[in-house]
């Protein structure tokens, strides 16, 4: 039985997977951890991981980037592996989450759910034709209202996808407002919406002379983010130092 800590226990990432594992008879949550702690739990909940005093296999963290300097620090030296969710991390949380790959395992995936991580290599094959044949690549994010960061880190990785398809050529354009100029032709243009409850939707368009292609997907629910990362931990668990995802995991 894989030990599990939830790091971000009472947000809704928390909520789902708490439901999800008390299903699965091969992983249990330990603890919590949670800023927030006005809800009931049947595991103990710190405020801090920190003071988590119980020992895990494995840390899945869906919280803020705020908290993943924590997460990090506390994972690398009681060596317990982390299932890194959180997105919005700056350029020095990413390097940091390499350094600390070096000392304990890290899954990081901006989504874990089957059809992104089907996606990221689906659009490889899509912009090698597309990219020198001309086809203007965008890309659009819709979530709910409650978000922090944008765009979101699934927009990032696809864009990261496609342009290490064409040999990182391409540059990341987030807002036109304040251009007067046409597009250029390697750039990608990343736009995010929010709004209500929409769980995550993700459109890569490619827009050739008189044709376009695209690419969508909607997560109709948060439990395709919470099975991928229930997945992760067992994964995880037991495994040595080191950068993995969910390629790792699922195997296509
Ligand atoms: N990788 C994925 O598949 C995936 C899917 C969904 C969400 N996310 C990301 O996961 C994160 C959480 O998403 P959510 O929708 O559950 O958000 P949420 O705001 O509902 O939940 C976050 C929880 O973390 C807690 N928290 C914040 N700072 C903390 C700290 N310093 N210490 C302890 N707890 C702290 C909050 O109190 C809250 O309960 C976001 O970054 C989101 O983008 C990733
Ligand atoms: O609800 C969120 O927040 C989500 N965040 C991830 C992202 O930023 O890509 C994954 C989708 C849901």
């Amino acid at each position: 039985m894989v030990k599990a800590i939830m790091h971000g226990c009472n947000g809704k990432m928390g909520r789902v997977i708490t439901d999800l594992i008390k299903a699965d008879e091969n992983i249990e949550i330990v603890a919590g951890v949670d800023a927030y702690t006005a809800v009931p739990n049947d595991y103990p909940v710190f405020e801090k991981i920190a003071d988590c005093d119980v020992e895990a296999d494995v840390v899945i963290d869906f919280s803020n980037a705020s908290a993943v300097d924590g997460v990090l620090a506390y994972c690398t030296e009681k060596q317990v592996p982390v299932v890194l969710c959180t997105t919005g991390l700056s350029e020095a949380q990413l390097e940091e989450v390499k350094e600390s790959s070096k000392k304990v395992a890290i899954l990081k995936s901006a989504n874990m759910s089957v059809g992104i991580n089907l996606l990221l290599k689906l659009l490889q094959n899509a912009a090698k034709v597309l990219g020198p044949a001309g086809y203007d690549i965008e890309l659009v994010e819709r979530h709910h209202n409650q978000k922090l960061d944008a765009p979101s880190g699934t927009a990032i990785a696809l864009a990261d996808s496609v342009n290490e398809a064409l040999d990182n050529a391409y540059t990341y354009v987030y807002d036109r407002s304040q251009r007067r100029q046409k597009r250029d032709e390697k750039e990608i243009g990343i736009s995010a919406v929010r709004g209500g409850t929409i769980v995550g939707e993700h459109e890569v368009i490619f827009a050739g002379v008189d044709e376009v292609i695209e690419f969508r997907h909607t997560a109709y629910s948060r439990s395709v983010f919470g099975k991928g990362a229930v997945e992760a931990a067992k994964f995880l668990a037991g495994l040595p130092a080191g950068m993995y995802d969910m390629g790792d995991v699922i195997q296509f």
